[in-house]
């Protein structure tokens, strides 16, 4: 469901099914399969975005996506999203998925808690008393159960993106797709966006989520990881094994700055 939200900006609660290939295996949640991605204007050459990125994502488990500003991290989420289409390549992403925006501002927009989490429920055929469950429970896996009746414009950001990330679990939501959630906030909203995210998943083994994140403290929290460069996926798998990759990679550089 795509919908304009009041200030024009593009809102996405939850995302109808796109074209995608059969799951590879039940343990996968979420797959690409060889991805390429260009663009190309009328003026211009063609511009290879992605290329040929592959993973996959065990069900039931938190990853991240690192690299550098501009290696792809975000139109590769985008196409996991059926936002955009790859130029070549398959993915797989169990349904139903979520995407939830950097800015929440773009993504939570009714006037409380409550009627926000419900907002993606109103074509359900659940009665009120049902809506009301599903949103007491979706926001106590976030940690927000206290904030039911709350203003919207009273919470900050990393509450806000916990109120997004529970509109997406109302609507058992089965992949949550987190485009850097946490560049804005402060130590204490961070923590508490990645206790909501991890709360999230340890209650049902049957939600996963790919977090995009420029933070390296934050594999800390992570079943895997990825990490991109120029396009291309250069590794993933276990966290630690990435964070070493990439603090090796920060070494040389400082070294290389350094001599
Ligand atoms: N529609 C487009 N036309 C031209 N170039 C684009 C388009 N969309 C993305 N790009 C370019 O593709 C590259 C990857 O962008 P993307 O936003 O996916 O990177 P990212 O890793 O998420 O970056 P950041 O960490 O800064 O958010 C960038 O160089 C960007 O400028």
């Amino acid at each position: 469901m795509n919908v304009s939200s009041p200030l024009g900006l593009p809102l996405v609660r939850s995302i109808s099914p796109s074209r995608s290939i059969a799951s590879p295996d039940p343990g996968i949640s979420i797959a690409a399969r060889n991805v390429n991605f260009a663009v190309s204007s009328r003026l211009g050459p063609v511009v290879q975005i992605l290329k040929e990125c592959s993973i996959s994502v065990p069900t039931g488990e938190l990853w991240m996506l690192l690299g550098p500003n501009g290696c792809g991290k975000s139109t590769l989420l985008k196409i996991l999203a059926g936002l955009l289409t790859p130029t070549k390549g398959e993915v797989y992403v169990r349904r139903p998925r979520s995407f939830v925006f950097q800015n929440p501002d773009h993504q939570v927009v009714m006037p409380t808690v409550e009627a926000d989490v419900a907002f993606g429920l109103g074509k359900s055929r659940c009665s009120p008393d049902q809506v009301r469950l599903k949103v007491s429970k979706a926001l106590s896996s976030v940690g927000m159960s206290d904030y039911m009746q709350r203003p919207i414009q009273t919470l900050s950001g990393g509450q806000k993106q916990r109120v997004a990330i529970a509109g997406a679990l109302a609507e058992a939501c089965k992949v949550l797709l987190l485009d850097e959630l946490t560049t804005f906030l402060d130590e204490t909203d961070q923590m508490g966006v990645i206790k909501a995210v991890k709360n999230c998943l340890d209650e049902s083994n049957e939600v996963t989520a790919l977090w995009v994140t420029h933070r390296l403290e934050e594999l800390e929290y992570a079943d895997g990881a990825i990490y991109m460069e120029d396009g291309k996926v250069l590794c993933y798998g276990d966290p630690v094994k990435i964070t070493e990759f990439i603090k090796a990679k920060q070494a040389a550089y400082i070294d290389q700055i350094n001599s």
